[in-house]
């Protein structure tokens, strides 16, 4: 392992995890962290989410080998400005944004001549902030990386060797695509679950006493997503729109579909639907990537 020095920009779920997983799987590696919330850095020092909280960027990233960026894909941007001057020749920077084309662009265009190879763990859960990490959230899960096409390889290979080592599956594709899948399988998912939580609360008969009440069966699972960090989220839809909105096209037509078979009574429709979406639930299930009960041993 060639990287023995990580920055941590950001100490949330995904900053204070990668901190913690570090510590646990590559004990050799020195981890220092930063969070431009005072109140952050003070609860990533007490719950140890890197060796070191330094108090400025320019500390955070002094002779690392690898600089992680662990904040809203909106705020990359303005931290890759910020940190043109102060990261070391050689040093990869890397990101765990949840899109990667803005993300990309962003670092690519606020740090020329650095070794930028974007990532994108796909692994989280509802919670955010400092006390949200949590060591074995990488474990078993997906890492995409998304290199520019002149990444120097080598580097690639180091990033890669140092995601597989926090248990993590590495997959390498380019920013565009990911941006198209991760639209359909994440984002999309989780603007249903947005939407369909506010529209139960908007109905002027459905109290807010009955949502929680009733919410025992399939609208719980939509009102856990619906919890999500609006700051990430917010960003997340503006900064992967046009993939979102063009899935989003396709999904509505979809949706429009299943209202015509209710209305006409269409019930070999819905039937054929129904049992085609179970199929792929089970054989998720059967490929051991089940994720659908959270809590369900994910902690540690
Ligand atoms: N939450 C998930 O499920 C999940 C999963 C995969 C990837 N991601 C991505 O990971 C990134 C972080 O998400 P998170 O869930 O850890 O969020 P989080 O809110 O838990 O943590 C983000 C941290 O970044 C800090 N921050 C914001 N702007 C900053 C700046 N300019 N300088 C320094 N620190 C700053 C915040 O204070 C906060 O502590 C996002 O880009 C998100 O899209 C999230
Ligand atoms: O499990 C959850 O709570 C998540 O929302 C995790 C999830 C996802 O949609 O799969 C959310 C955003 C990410 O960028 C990656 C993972």
């Amino acid at each position: 392992m060639t990287i023995r020095r990580v920055a941590i920009v950001g100490l949330g779920l995904l900053g204070g995890s990668l901190g913690l997983a570090i510590r646990e799987r590559l004990s050799e590696v020195k981890t220092l962290g930063f969070d431009h919330s005072e109140e952050t850095r003070r609860r990533a020092a007490e719950r140890g989410l890197a060796d070191t909280v330094c108090d400025t960027l320019a500390e955070v990233v002094r002779e690392a080998d690898l600089v992680l960026l662990c904040v809203p894909v909106g705020a990359m941007k303005a931290v890759a400005s910020d940190l043109a001057a102060l990261v070391p020749a050689d040093c990869i920077v890397s990101d765990v944004g949840s899109s990667k084309q803005s993300v990309m662009r962003d670092l690519l265009a606020a740090l020329p001549g650095k070794t930028v190879i974007p990532a994108h763990p796909v692994a989280g859960t509802e919670e955010s902030g400092p006390d949200a990490g949590f060591p074995g959230l990488f474990a078993g899960r997906w890492c995409i990386l998304t290199p520019p096409s002149d990444a120097p390889p080598d580097r690639v290979a180091e990033l890669r060797t140092f995601w597989e080592a926090l248990g993590a599956t590495v997959e390498i594709m380019d920013a565009e695509h990911h941006d198209l899948v991760l639209a359909v399988t994440s984002h999309i998912p989780h603007l249903i679950a947005f939407t369909i939580v506010g529209t139960a609360s908007d109905m002027e008969e459905v109290t807010r006493s009955e949502v929680i009440k009733y919410s025992a069966g399939g609208f719980r699972d939509f009102t856990r997503i619906a919890a999500s960090d609006p700051t990430m989220w917010r960003d997340v839809f503006l900064h992967n729109r046009d993939a979102v909105l063009e899935m989003l096209g396709r999904f509505s037509e979809d949706l429009t579909a299943m209202q015509r078979a209710i209305r006409s009574g269409d019930g070999d429709t819905l039937f054929e639907m129904f049992s085609r979406t179970r199929a792929i639930r089970r054989s998720i299930i059967e490929e051991g990537q089940d994720d659908a009960a959270p809590d369900f041993g994910r902690r540690h």
